[in-house]
């Protein structure tokens, strides 16, 4: 055989340039990796975790996440308009990389042909057959744009943004307020800030954060409401101490189970350490701040050891006291229980679509399980507040109402003249449920 025989054969293609870091392909791209391990199933903080972001430029990293997190918060809206848009599937990869863009494209229409073009060279960087597919559904999109919102007009989940199971559940347990509380959970979060009110009174906290040039307004429980969110390099003495960042509707848990001078005190579901700091900054208690997992414990110790506070620091299971109680009782204890964080959901906008419809009843078996098992240790006449940061009845009302049935010696105490009290969502705070209970003397 001569090589003329021989059938010519192409070269084959150069892999595709690595994307320029600085370029909103790679945002883009490393956006919609985030976005992939969401739709597999991980946790977003994981995802950053496993993408090693704090490697990478400070402007990068900032537009990454920025892409992420308002893809993330209209998930339900982009992914309804895809699924039209495609005639077939797509991998996860690169139906990600159409789905940020298109909320790219929306979010910024002025930019649309550079969108257009960095989105088809991050789907060129993986799949270059792929190119022009990508090109085509983006362009579609420019065109049938303003359709969509009649023809999505019956898709609750584009509309509101959130998944149908957890439309319907607000409907129920929320007639009035659902639509307000979905609202709430598409915005951007407040940021406030707790004063150490061992480092200074109320006032000098507020007026510092003024003379930094930090407009804020105090609120009923003195938390400091931020009138914009700002870095926490940029608040004045904060890692000395004087200011922690916690949300307004946290700041209620240290007044509410209102320890006494000399209490000893369980903080029974502990990590990071917000409520622990606070309780220590409110009294002079012996806290004992338990936590399961012990990666976050360590979360605990860099917290109070930031605000110059101690308290014992145990790692173990509330749901089996035998593990780490030494059998004397506490006179205060506090169940921050693990939850669905559906009052939150806008601080972490892959919950919603990470949830699914039958984990809220695992949540409700877990809580009641450390209600059960954390009530043995406390002493007679002492108080339990227990606090969840989800809007669900079935981890809040229900879940005390049922616990009370059950335990003969809990009574009901109010607070503030109210038996619970359901903080919905809103621009001054994040969604938290509240009750507090005590033991039969
Ligand atoms: C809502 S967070 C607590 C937030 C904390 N109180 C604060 O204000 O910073 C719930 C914590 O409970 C922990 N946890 C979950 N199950 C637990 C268990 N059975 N025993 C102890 N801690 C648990 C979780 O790891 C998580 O850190």
């Amino acid at each position: 055989m001569t090589s003329f025989d021989r059938k010519p054969r192409r070269a084959p293609m150069p892999p595709p340039p690595p994307l320029a870091v600085d370029s909103l392909a790679f945002a883009i791209d490393q956006s919609a990796g985030l976005i992939e391990g969401v739709i597999e199933g991980k946790a977003l903080t994981e995802m950053m975790t496993l993408a090693r972001l704090t490697d990478l430029p400070r402007p990068v990293r900032g537009a990454i996440l920025d892409l992420t997190y308002s893809t993330l918060r209209e998930y339900g809206k982009g992914d309804a308009v895809l699924e039209r848009l495609l005639s077939k599937p797509l991998p996860t990869r690169l139906h990600t990389i159409l789905l940020v863009a298109i909320h790219r494209l929306a979010a910024r229409p002025d930019t649309a042909h550079t969108v257009v073009d960095q989105a088809v060279t991050a789907i060129g960087s993986i799949a270059p057959g792929l190119r022009p597919v990508a090109n085509g559904v983006l362009r579609n999109f420019l065109r049938q744009q303003a359709t969509f919102g009649q023809t999505l007009a019956g898709h609750a989940a584009s509309r509101y943004q959130h998944p149908d199971w957890w439309i319907q559940k607000l409907q129920k347990c929320l007639p009035d307020q659902w639509i307000a509380v979905l609202a709430a959970g598409n915005q951007h979060p407040p940021m406030s800030l707790r004063a150490n009110l061992r480092q200074g009174t109320l006032d000098d906290a507020s007026d510092r954060l003024h003379s930094a040039g930090i407009a804020h307004r105090v609120l009923d429980n003195g938390a400091l409401l931020l009138d914009t969110p700002v870095p926490v390099d940029q608040i004045p003495d904060f890692f000395e101490g004087r200011y922690s960042v916690q949300d307004a509707g946290a700041q209620w848990a240290a007044q509410w189970l209102a320890p006494r001078p000399g209490d000893r005190v369980l903080d029974a579901c502990a990590a990071p350490g917000g409520k622990s700091a606070h309780l220590l900054e409110t009294a002079d208690i012996n806290l004992t701040a338990l936590e399961l997992d012990p990666v976050r414990a360590r979360r605990i110790d860099d917290t109070l050891s930031r605000l110059g506070l101690k308290a014992e620091v145990l790692i173990g299971d509330s749901r089996d006291p035998d593990q780490w109680w030494d059998g004397q009782p506490f006179d205060r204890i506090l169940a921050d229980v693990p939850c669905s964080a559906s009052g939150v959901a806008r601080r972490h906008p892959d919950i919603k679509w990470l949830r699914r419809a039958t984990d809220i009843a695992g949540f409700a078996a877990q809580q009641a399980d450390i209600l059960h098992a954390l009530w043995r240790t406390l002493a007679p006449g002492g108080t339990m507040l227990y606090v969840t940061c989800s809007v669900f009845d079935e981890e809040n009302s229900d879940q005390i109402a049922r616990f009370c049935a059950s335990h003969p010696d809990a009574k009901r105490v109010t607070i503030q003249g109210r038996m619970e009290h359901k903080l919905l969502p809103d621009a001054e705070h994040d969604g938290f449920y509240y009750a507090l209970l005590e033991k039969a003397r």
